[in-house]
């Protein structure tokens, strides 16, 4: 039986992002506590909204440890707005958590970079491995990894979030209106406007784990004509000294500016820096 929103008491907003407002909320049947995003569909093209249908189709059969599980998804026509209900994750995201770190000029441990690599390694994995239903054959592709995506539960485990929502509620695949903020973690092969493939999630992982290090990201400019100058010559400089070369030298492979020459996501989590980690946490 499909929920509604009286089914839930409303606490406080926890957080909004290109796709909507996420509001803390209890679920009256048994108190427990949920996340409401609120998406607003009412400016959306048809093929747009089948494809918006699809992708929360696709994040009901994401199930997974470390991927934000998904409860419910309300509809309000009389709004055009679409509610998901999802898994609350105590922590918060990791966009907040490098802003802290920077904050208080402390690094992060490499043991607590490790902890996240591996858990966000087996997320994907669980993604990659997930086949697209309805003909849309092929891995499914997170394509918006970032810090602001990527959420920490009570244990502080990793729960990623957000399949391509951002990407459909743009529904304008030109460059300028797809990202919200600076794209820092794209691709060159997304600024030359090639095919997203796996290896582009690659890309945008090896970014994440470099400003989980750095607290700044791989590439930064003023404006995104200058980033997209910056990704595409790939220069990056080392991550701060206290981190290991192992470390350094798995996210400069994760950077290589040829997808093909990245590694996989099972050579990373073959790897000796990691392999003990994906162990542990499998
Ligand atoms: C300041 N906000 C937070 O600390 C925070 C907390 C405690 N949780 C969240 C966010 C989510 C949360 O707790 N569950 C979620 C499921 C999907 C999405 Cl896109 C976001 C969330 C946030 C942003």
């Amino acid at each position: 039986m499909p929920s509604k929103l009286c089914d839930y008491e409303i606490l406080y907003l926890i957080g909004s992002g290109s796709y909507g407002k996420c509001l803390k909320v209890r679920r009256k049947s048994d108190s427990k506590i949920l996340v409401w995003k609120d998406m607003d569909y009412g400016s959306m093209t048809e093929p747009e909204k089948q494809q918006l249908v699809s992708e929360v189709n696709l994040l009901r059969e994401l199930k997974h440890k470390y991927i934000v599980r998904y409860h419910d998804r309300i509809i309000d026509r009389s709004k055009s707005r679409l509610y998901l209900i999802m898994e609350y994750c105590a922590g918060g995201d990791l966009a907040s958590l490098i802003t802290k770190c920077r904050k208080d000029r402390s690094f992060l441990d490499e043991e607590t970079i490790l902890k996240i690599f591996s858990q966000l390694l087996l997320a994907l994995q669980a993604c990659h491995g997930q086949r697209r239903r309805n003909g849309n054959q092929g891995k499914v592709l997170h394509r918006d990894l970032k810090p602001a995506n990527v959420f920490l539960d009570e244990n502080n485990d990793v729960k990623l979030g957000d399949f391509g929502l951002a990407r459909v509620l743009h529904h304008d695949t030109s460059f300028a209106k797809t990202f919200v903020g600076t794209p820092y973690y794209m691709s060159p092969e997304q600024m030359n406007k090639v095919q997203y493939n796996d290896k582009s999630d690659i890309w945008s992982l090896g970014c994440l784990i470099y400003e989980l290090c750095a607290l700044v990201p791989p590439f930064t400019a003023p404006n995104q004509k200058l980033l997209a100058v910056k990704i595409k010559e790939g220069q990056f400089r080392r991550i701060p000294s206290k981190y290991s070369n192992d470390l350094q030298e798995c996210i400069a492979s994760m950077l290589n500016l040829t997808s093909t020459l990245r590694p996989s996501l099972e050579d990373i989590m073959g790897s000796l820096m990691l392999r003990k980690y994906v162990k542990e946490y499998s």
